[in-house]
C-alpha cells in the first residue's frame, strides 16, 4: 500500500497534511479502492465519488467525538480507510474480514450498520438532541446520497431537524444524480437542473461584474447581489425549499474540490443549527469506465478485470434472468399488468419490461413504502402491478402490505428477490424475514418457487389473482436445473414417494433440493422418504395433515428465519388439526448473521442435505427410544 495512506493512524493525522500529499492520498485512495474492489466485489462508483467529500469530512470534524452517519453505509469504504482499517481492504467483504458497510464492532467511528437507505438524518436528528438534552456541543453529520433522499424517513426526519433553530445537524447530500439508474422524482428534478444548468454559474458571475463595476459597490450592491443570487438560485434549486423549511443552504459544492468541501463544511460546522451541504458529485470519480457505464456506473460490482471493468467471474443464469424474461410475457399478454421498481430497475429485473412497454414500469425512488400503497391504488384503478424488490426491503412497507393492500382485497403482487440468505451484504440485506412476516396477513397468497419452471408458473398464477396480495421469493443468484414432480396433490407437489416412508419433508423453495438430497442420504441406511414442496406456503394446502398423518415425522427445510417461518406455520396447522406428529423445523437461526458467502452461512447453519439427514437420524432414534423432541 501506497505512503501517505501507510502513514495515516487516524483522521487526526489529515490535518497535518498539506495540499500536495491530500491530492496524493486521494490517488492512492482510489488506486486501493480499485485493486480492492476488483479483487473482492463491492461498491465501487459510490466510493470513488465520495473520495474527495470523505477526506474534507475527516479533516473538519473530529470523529469519533463528532458523530458522522453514513446513509445506507455502502460509501463508507474511504471512511473505513482514514479510520485505521486501509490495510483490511484485502478482506473486503470476505468472511471475518472487513464488512461493506460501518460495523460497530471493527470501529468507534462507525455507527451505523443498517444497509437499509434513508435512516441517516433520523438517526441525526435523535443524536443531535441527545447532545443538546446533554450540554454537548458535539457536532453531528448525515452523508445521505439523492437516492437515499427520495426516502420517505428522510423527509419525516428533516421536518423534525428543521422544528429547531438550534438543532446542530448538517446534512451533506452527496448529489451524484444516481441511486443505480438516474434518481427520479421531482426534487430529483430540481437538483439535475442546477447540476446541469449552464445559466447558472455564468449569470451569477455576469450579475457580480455588473453590480460591482459601478458605483454602488459594499453592502447595498453586495445585499442586491446576494438577494439576487439567492433569487436565481431558487429559480433553479430546491434550497429555498430547505431555507423556507428552516434548514440553512450551503452550496452548490463541488464535491471533488477538497478545499471548497471543507470550506463549506466548516461554514456549517460553525452554523450552529440545521444545515445542508449540497455537494455535486460523479459516481465512479476517477475511474472512466464506471462513469461511463450507462446502467449504475458500477454502483455494485462482483469481482472485475481493471482494464476492461468486465466481471471475471461470469454469473449464471440466475432467478432475477427468469423473472425478467417471464414478466414481459405476461405483459405481452396482460396490458392491465405494470411493474413498480423502488430504484433498482436493473437489479430486480425489470429492465425489459421498461424497455418494452415504457409507460407500463414506474420507478418510485428509494420508496418502498410509496411503492406499495401507490400499487393498492393502482389496482382499485383496475391495473394489476407487480412490485419488485428485494426481501428485506419489504419490511419497512409491511404495515402498507397489510392495511393499504390486504385489508382492501387489491390484487396486487410481490416479486421478492434475494429472498433467504444473500451473505455479502450482512445482516440487513438478508432476505430472511419475509416468511414469517407475511404469514401474518389475512388473505395473502404467498409462494416460493423451488426452481425456474416454478417460478414461472407460480409467477403466473399469483397475477391470475385480482383479489388479494400475491407474493413470489426467490433467492439471490444461480438457479437449479427444473426438479420435476412425481404427482402434486391439491398444491403441493410430490418431488419423491418412497414406499412405507417414515420421513416427510417439506422442503421450501430451492432447499427443496436439499430436502431431496437429505432423503437420498437416509435411503442409504434403508430410512424410507417422502419429499413434498408446498409451492404455496400461504394458505398451505390441507393435504399437508393428511400427508403428515401417514409418516413417523416431518422435517420442514427453508430458507427464512426459524421464527414464525414455513416450518413453524406446518406445526401449527397440524397441532390445529390434531395430528400428533413431530416436526423437526430446519431454518435460519433467528439472529444476525455476520457477512459472509451465502453457501458459507448455509453450511453453518446447518441447511445441508447432511446436517438436514443427520438431524433426522437422531429424531428417528428418538422416536424408537420414546423421545419424540419437537424442533
Ligand atoms: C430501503 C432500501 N431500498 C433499496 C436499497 C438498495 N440500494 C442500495 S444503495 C441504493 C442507491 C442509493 O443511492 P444514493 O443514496 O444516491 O447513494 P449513491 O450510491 O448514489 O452514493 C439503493 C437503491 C437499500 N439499501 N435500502
Ligand atoms: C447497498 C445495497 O443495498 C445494494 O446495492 C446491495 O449491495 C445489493 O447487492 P446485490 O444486488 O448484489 O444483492
Ligand atoms: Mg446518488
Amino acid at each position: 500500500m501506497a505512503s501517505v495512506l501507510r502513514s495515516l493512524s487516524g483522521p487526526t493525522d489529515l490535518r497535518r497534511l498539506g495540499d500536495a500529499e491530500l491530492t496524493e492520498l486521494a490517488t492512492e485512495i482510489r488506486q486501493l479502492l480499485l485493486e480492492s474492489v476488483a479483487a473482492n466485489g463491492g461498491h465501487l462508483g459510490p466510493n470513488l465519488g465520495v473520495v474527495e467529500l470523505t477526506i474534507a469530512l475527516h479533516r473538519v470534524f473530529e470523529s469519533p467525538r463528532d458523530r458522522i452517519v453514513w446513509d445506507t453505509g455502502h460509501q463508507s469504504y474511504v471512511h473505513k480507510m482514514l479510520t485505521g482499517r486501509a490495510d483490511g481492504f484485502a478482506t473486503l467483504r470476505q468472511e471475518g474480514g472487513l464488512s461493506g458497510y460501518p460495523s460497530r464492532s471493527e470501529s468507534d467511528h462507525d455507527w451505523v450498520e443498517n444497509s437499509h437507505a434513508s435512516t441517516s438524518l433520523s438517526y441525526a436528528d435523535g443524536l443531535a438532541r441527545a447532545y443538546q438534552l446533554q450540554g454537548r456541543d458535539d457536532h453531528v453529520v448525515a452523508v445521505i446520497g439523492d437516492g437515499a433522499l427520495t426516502g420517505g424517513m428522510a423527509w419525516e426526519a428533516i421536518n423534525n431537524i428543521a422544528a429547531d433553530p438550534h438543532r446542530r445537524v448538517v446534512i451533506v447530500v452527496n448529489d451524484n444524480g444516481r441511486s443505480y439508474t438516474p434518481t427520479v422524482g421531482g426534487l430529483a428534478n430540481k437538483l439535475t437542473e442546477i447540476r446541469t444548468n449552464p445559466r447558472y454559474e455564468p449569470t451569477l458571475t455576469a450579475i457580480r461584474e455588473r453590480l460591482t463595476s459601478g458605483h454602488r459597490i459594499g453592502e447595498v450592491a453586495y445585499e442586491a447581489l446576494h438577494a439576487v443570487k439567492k433569487g436565481v438560485k431558487d429559480a433553479l434549486a430546491p434550497q429555498g425549499m430547505f431555507e423556507d423549511l428552516g434548514i440553512k443552504y450551503i452550496g452548490p459544492v463541488d464535491g471533488h474540490d477538497r478545499t471548497a468541501m471543507e470550506q463549506a463544511l466548516l461554514a456549517a460546522k460553525r452554523f450552529g443549527g440545521p444545515v445542508l451541504v449540497h455537494a455535486i458529485t460523479t459516481k465512479g470519480q476517477g475511474y472512466d469506465i464506471a462513469v461511463a457505464n450507462e446502467n449504475d456506473q458500477m454502483h455494485q460490482s462482483h469481482p472485475f478485470d481493471l482494464a476492461t471493468g468486465e466481471a471475471t467471474t461470469v454469473a449464471p443464469a440466475g432467478w432475477t434472468s427468469v423473472f425478467r424474461d417471464e414478466i414481459v410475457r405476461i405483459a405481452d399478454e396482460r396490458p392491465d399488468v405494470v411493474g413498480i421498481t423502488a430504484a433498482m430497475l436493473y437489479p430486480v429485473g425489470l429492465d425489459a419490461f421498461a424497455d418494452k412497454f415504457p409507460d407500463r414500469v414506474f420507478d418510485v425512488g428509494i420508496a418502498e413504502q410509496h411503492a406499495v400503497t401507490s400499487a393498492a391504488g393502482l389496482a382499485m384503478g383496475g391495473l394489476h402491478p407487480v412490485v419488485a424488490v428485494y426481501a428485506t426491503f419489504l419490511n419497512r412497507a409491511f404495515d402498507q402490505v397489510l392495511l393499504d393492500v390486504a385489508l382492501h382485497r387489491c390484487g396486487v403482487t410481490f416479486v421478492l428477490d434475494r429472498a433467504g440468505v444473500t451473505g455479502d451484504d450482512g445482516a440487513s440485506h438478508n432476505g430472511m424475514w419475509d416468511l414469517s412476516l407475511l404469514q401474518l396477513v389475512p388473505g395473502l397468497h404467498l409462494a416460493a418457487p423451488r426452481d425456474g419452471g416454478q417460478l414461472r408458473e407460480l409467477l403466473r398464477e399469483a397475477v391470475a389473482i385480482d383479489d388479494a396480495p400475491s407474493v413470489v421469493r426467490f433467492a439471490k443468484g444461480a438457479v437449479g436445473p427444473d426438479i420435476e414432480a412425481v404427482d402434486r396433490v391439491g398444491t403441493i407437489d410430490v418431488l419423491r414417494r418412497d414406499a412405507a416412508a417414515d420421513v416427510l419433508f417439506v422442503g421450501v423453495g430451492p432447499l427443496a433440493q436439499v430436502a431431496l438430497d437429505a432423503a437420498d442420504h437416509l435411503a442409504v441406511d434403508g430410512v424410507a422418504s417422502t419429499v413434498v414442496d408446498p409451492r404455496w406456503v400461504k394458505p398451505l394446502d390441507p393435504a399437508i395433515t393428511d400427508l403428515a398423518r401417514r409418516h413417523r415425522i416431518v422435517v420442514t427445510v427453508e430458507d427464512n428465519g426459524r421464527q414464525g417461518g414455513v416450518g413453524a406455520t406446518v406445526a401449527q396447522t397440524l397441532h390445529d388439526a390434531g395430528v400428533s406428529v413431530p416436526v423437526r423445523i430446519h431454518g435460519i437461526t433467528q439472529e444476525f448473521l455476520d457477512h459472509a458467502k451465502r453457501g458459507v452461512i448455509l453450511e453453518r447453519l446447518g441447511l445441508t442435505p447432511d446436517a438436514v439427514a443427520s438431524d433426522t437420524r437422531s429424531a428417528l432414534s428418538g422416536l424408537d427410544t420414546g423421545n419424540t423432541q419437537q424442533g
